[in-house]
């Protein structure tokens, strides 16, 4: 089925939301007008702009944002020509006002994330988000932790509610090829005519643009991804990279190729506080499936504890954290310390 007479799919640029985990939240109205023009203006259908953590996200374990993020939609809104602004927002973090506010500021995509298995705590955020007129897209995170089958039967609860297109999000970019495409044709097969399938990827096995083609292949109609991997961990499939093979593979995706690098190297790059890497905590992360957005907290808990911020995620990877559980970081690694100091 494909997304419009014009598109085969719509692509959503995460890099002023997944990238403001690798900004430390620390995005200002210029930042946002800035990259929301340069990718408006290259043919980016749907920029999503929030903290990281979503709506409500700006908070002591989290993070505070630099500047309130209703302000950044406003700007983010009020720059975009063509594209339409969304938000994310996670139950529990944000509250049903802030998706009022949001929409009166002029976003018209709510983006409700939850864990793989909790998808019962978004009915309500999307039934709000309908009434309010928005278009509405569900998140599944940590997709790689729920086998195609049940993340199927979760998919159904959100579309049930009203959700109009449910992806299978990669939080922490561990899922590998097939691993990706069972998954998307199992929500397929689910859902239907009744919602979309999308993916959202990391790139901490370096399987962005890999998984989000085998994912078009299998049935999603909807990718995320992010100008410059501007994303937690490694970042997220890159924007540039995934439009350019994709209309080598005759999928239309409405950017312009040349467009979209050149707001990669000269718009995107200068907001982000280094390039988002491939490194050894990053590759740690793919590998034992931790949250993308644990990297910064991780790092921080090595430095502070002086222990290996790679030994801190497999550890969180055995104990198989979700968000919300970042204070745990620190409790691995004062262990980890201990365990250093006792020679044991
Ligand atoms: C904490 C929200 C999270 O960053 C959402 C997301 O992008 C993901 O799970 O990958
Ligand atoms: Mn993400």
């Amino acid at each position: 089925m494909p997304y419009s007479p014009d598109l085969d799919i719509r692509v959503t640029d995460s890099s002023l939301r997944d990238g403001s985990h690798a900004k430390q939240h620390q995005f200002t109205v210029d930042h946002v007008t800035s990259v929301v023009a340069a990718l408006d203006d290259a043919g980016v259908p749907v920029i999503e702009v929030t903290h990281g953590d979503g709506l409500g996200g700006s908070s002591f374990n989290y993070g505070f944002s630099h500047t309130p993020e209703q302000e950044l939609i406003k700007a983010a809104v009020k720059t975009a020509r063509r594209a339409k602004i969304a938000f994310l927002m996670l139950p529990g973090l944000g509250l049903q006002d802030d998706i009022r506010e949001a929409a009166g500021n002029g976003a018209a995509i709510c983006r409700i994330a939850t864990h793989c298995t909790e998808a019962d705590i978004s009915v309500q955020h999307f039934g709000l988000a309908r009434e309010l007129g928005l278009e509405t897209v569900g998140f599944l995170m940590m997709s790689h932790s729920s086998p195609p089958e049940a993340l199927a039967r979760q998919a159904r609860i959100m579309a049930d509610a009203g959700c109009q297109c449910v992806y299978v999000v990669d939080s922490a970019g561990a899922l590998v090829m097939e691993q990706t495409s069972d998954r998307i044709a199992a929500l397929v097969a689910e859902l239907g005519t009744d919602a979309q399938v999308g993916f959202h990827g990391h790139e901490n096995l370096g399987l962005g643009v890999a998984n989000s083609i085998l994912a078009v292949r299998a049935g999603a109609t909807q990718i995320d991804g992010s100008t410059r991997r501007f994303g937690a961990g490694a970042g997220n499939t890159p924007v540039e990279g995934f439009a350019a093979v994709a209309e080598k593979l005759g999928i239309r995706t409405g950017i312009d190729v040349l467009k979209i690098i050149d707001a990669a190297e000269d718009v995107v790059r200068p907001v982000m506080d280094g390039e988002c890497l491939l490194d050894r905590l990053s590759l740690t992360m793919g590998y034992a499936g931790v949250y993308s957005s644990f990297l910064k907290h991780a790092a921080r808990q090595a430095a502070t504890y002086q222990v290996s911020g790679a030994e801190i995620l497999m550890e969180a990877g055995r104990r198989k954290l979700v968000g919300g559980q970042e204070d745990q970081l620190i409790e691995i690694a004062v262990a980890l310390a201990a365990k250093n100091s006792s020679g044991k």
